[in-house]
């Protein structure tokens, strides 16, 4: 059913939604535009529409080919609207979904076009803080790029920071999707340019793995990983690309690339990526690993303390049907104590393609015959020194028996 949104433009059909409202394929003036209208009862607060309207110059200002730019935002009435570029495609999370894991070459064209994007946000002063595979649309009307991958642009700038106001989260506060959260933001610290590296590297990993680094579990756990646990090495991925995803999920800001080196380095990967198949890469024990800290019991509501991709909604008060992904969490900063007695390392490990999983009946099978054959190999090597002992012994002295060599080895024939 369409429906006017201010005076210039008419939302027709719902291409999805999020956490902060509806997206919808619109008609403006010049033409088919995305329109993403808050819900509710985020237009009809005064603080956030007065930011809406502070943050316009920042929002409208931003173009790049891999930016989905904002080209008006509406305040009318109850409706309170950002009028995008229409990107005719679907989302990473989506393909991702379909995919599990994409071929390298494709997951670093992709990854590429999106520090890009960071780049031209980043030199105008725009952080985007939320960097995540549904935030990253592909343009399936672009022309195919390596692996063929068509044009990856980057969307919702800016809305992390409109709805982060003061009231809403303090400094303790955390807001963004765990599984992306640099450390420092954990920790509590402002967030900087390098927060969107990390959450971008983040989303290269879970491309190559078909899992994040230091997700799974609950949203607390998540965040104490960020911080305390490093990142294991997925099977099978060549070198320089490991060493770039490792630099730039540093714990420190600072040893993290910038964006437009980020995105010249892994260009300069895609012709030694192509043609690779994806990584034979298992999911790892996939438990979530229930944490049961104050951090991670404020986090949830009693009832949905585990989840997979555990979260809460970004905005206070968000429904469950709001979103069906449920990717925001918005929680206090753990405190430091909090956050070093959970260094329990309880990051994903992940296996190469066939290795059984931790806790398996196969594993526990392995591990059984493994100590089988270390107990064996052991009563074996002890006889065999007691025999390599005794033959030493009696080499030097001729006439020494077993029993002089002071060892309890059997005896030899
Ligand atoms: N500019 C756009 N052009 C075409 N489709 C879009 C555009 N922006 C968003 N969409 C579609 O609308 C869906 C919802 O987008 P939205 O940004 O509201 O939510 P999200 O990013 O998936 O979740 P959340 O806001 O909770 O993080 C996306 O998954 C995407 O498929």
């Amino acid at each position: 059913m369409a429906r006017k949104i201010g005076s210039r433009y008419t939302a027709n059909q719902i291409l999805g939604r999020g956490s902060a409202g509806t997206v919808w394929l619109g008609e403006g003036p010049e033409g088919p535009v995305a329109i993403k209208l808050l819900r509710e009862d985020l237009a009809s607060d005064q603080e956030l529409v007065g930011r809406f309207v502070q943050e316009r110059t920042a929002l409208l200002g931003l173009e790049h080919p891999n930016v989905v730019s904002v080209r008006d935002l509406v305040v009318d009435g109850n409706d309170l609207a950002l009028v995008m570029d229409l990107v005719r495609g679907t989302d990473l999370r989506t393909r991702l979904d379909r995919d599990r894991r994409l071929a390298p070459e494709a997951a670093v064209a992709i990854v590429a076009d999106i520090a890009d994007g960071l780049a031209a946000a980043h030199a105008a002063g725009v952080v985007h803080r939320d960097v995540k595979p549904e935030n990253v649309l592909l343009d399936m009307q672009g022309p195919l790029g390596p692996g063929g991958s068509h044009p990856a642009l980057l969307t919702d700038f800016g809305v992390a920071k409109l709805i982060d106001s003061p009231r809403r989260t303090r400094a303790t506060k955390i807001i963004g999707t765990p599984d992306y959260l640099a450390p420092e933001i954990v920790e509590g610290l402002p967030p900087r340019a390098a927060v969107d590296i990390y959450a971008l590297a983040t989303v290269l990993y879970e491309l190559l793995a078909g899992f994040t680094p230091f997700g799974g579990g609950h949203p607390g756990a998540v965040l104490r990983r960020h911080v305390t646990e490093t990142v294991a090495p997925l099977p099978g991925i060549p070198d320089e690309l490991w060493q770039l995803i490792v630099q730039c999920l540093a714990k420190a800001p600072a040893s993290r690339l910038r964006a437009s080196e980020l995105g010249a380095r892994l260009r300069e990967l895609l012709p030694m990526l192509a043609g690779m198949p994806p990584l034979d890469v298992d999911e790892p024990d996939s438990e979530p690993t229930e944490e049961e800290s104050p951090v991670a019991q404020e986090a949830a509501p009693a009832g949905e303390r585990v989840r997979r991709r555990g979260a809460v909604p970004l905005v206070p008060g968000a429904k469950p049907a709001d979103s069906n992904r449920d990717t925001h969490t918005s929680m206090r900063v753990p405190a430091p104590d909090e956050l070093a007695g959970g260094a329990r390392g309880t990051a994903r490990v992940p296996r190469a393609a066939g290795a059984p999983r931790p806790g398996s009946a196969r594993h526990r099978a392995a591990t059984r015959r493994r100590r089988v054959a270390l107990g064996a190999a052991a009563v074996a090597l002890v006889a065999a020194a007691g025999v390599g002992t005794w033959l030493a012994t009696s080499g030097d002295d001729a006439d020494a028996t077993p029993q002089d060599t002071n060892n309890s080895a059997p005896a030899a024939p």
